[in-house]
């Protein structure tokens, strides 16, 4: 079975893909957004859907820049992807990312839809707040994003980890339930928890010494796919 790392093996593997492979953030992010737009298609393909709007919910992390990535590649992929990114850092890596998904028309929204019109105009959200460096409790500014995560009707799609979850330990007493969760480099230990329809595994960019010395028996990929479906 592939394995399911802690909070530490998941930031090891992170610091030896860039300081000893030298591998660059935007390269693995790339490859990380694009694995979970292609499993939304799978799960979610657009002849199945009576609305093809998708909410994307980004954090001021990673797991947001990975969340930028894949709105732009549902856009390329034929939905219409809606971006709400509250709390925006400061860097290239995510200017650069913001202004690609400007330039190809993609919507910022600065608030959140009433739920009203959330449960009404969307088929599918994707959950892009926080992924392995989030340390539980969920700071009071991202309380109203959760609190609608948790109420929506729409189905959801986590990026890595469903947030607001204990990496290791998985969901608090109330947590998000999404419905899709894209494991990325190989799944941490919270996802043991998770009762979702469909568990995906993306980032097919674990080289083969590293999966070797970690032991993350990762499982094979078909063909030239970028994620494999682990239920
Ligand atoms: N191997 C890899 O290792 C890769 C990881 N990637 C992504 O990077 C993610 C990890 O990214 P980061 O380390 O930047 O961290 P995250 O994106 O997990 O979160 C860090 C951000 O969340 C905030 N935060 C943490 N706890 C919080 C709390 N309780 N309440 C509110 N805000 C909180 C932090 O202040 C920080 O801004 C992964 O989960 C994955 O999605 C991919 O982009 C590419 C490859
Ligand atoms: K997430």
């Amino acid at each position: 079975m592939v394995k399911y790392l802690s909070q530490r093996e998941a930031i090891n593997i992170d610091q030896e893909l860039f300081k000893e492979y030298m591998f660059s953030v935007d390269q693995l992010m790339e490859l990380a957004g694009l694995s979970c737009a292609s499993a939304i298609y799978k799960c979610y393909p657009l002849k199945d859907l009576t609305v093809n709007s998708v909410l994307i919910c980004c954090g001021p992390g990673n797991n947001g820049g990975d969340g930028l990535v894949c709105a732009r590649h549902l856009k390329l992929f034929g939905y219409n992807p809606i971006i709400y990114y509250p709390k925006r850092t400061d860097s290239s890596l995510y200017s650069n990312l913001t202004t690609q998904c400007v330039g190809m028309d993609i919507p910022f929204i600065s608030k959140l839809p009433d739920m009203e019109n959330l449960n009404k105009e969307y088929s599918l959200i994707v959950d892009a707040l926080f992924g392995f460096s989030f340390k539980p409790p969920v700071r009071p500014e991202f309380a109203d994003v959760i609190g609608a995560l948790l109420e929506t009707k729409v189905p959801i799609a986590s990026v890595d980890i469903p947030s607001g979850w204990d990496v290791e330990k998985g969901p608090p007493d109330e947590g998000l339930q999404p419905e899709l969760l894209i494991s990325l480099t190989a799944p941490k230990q919270g996802a043991k928890l998770f009762k979702g329809k469909y568990h995906y595994l993306g980032g097919r960019f674990v080289p083969f010494h590293m999966a070797n010395k970690f032991n993350l028996n990762l499982p094979e990929y078909p063909g030239t796919e970028c994620c494999v479906s682990l239920i």
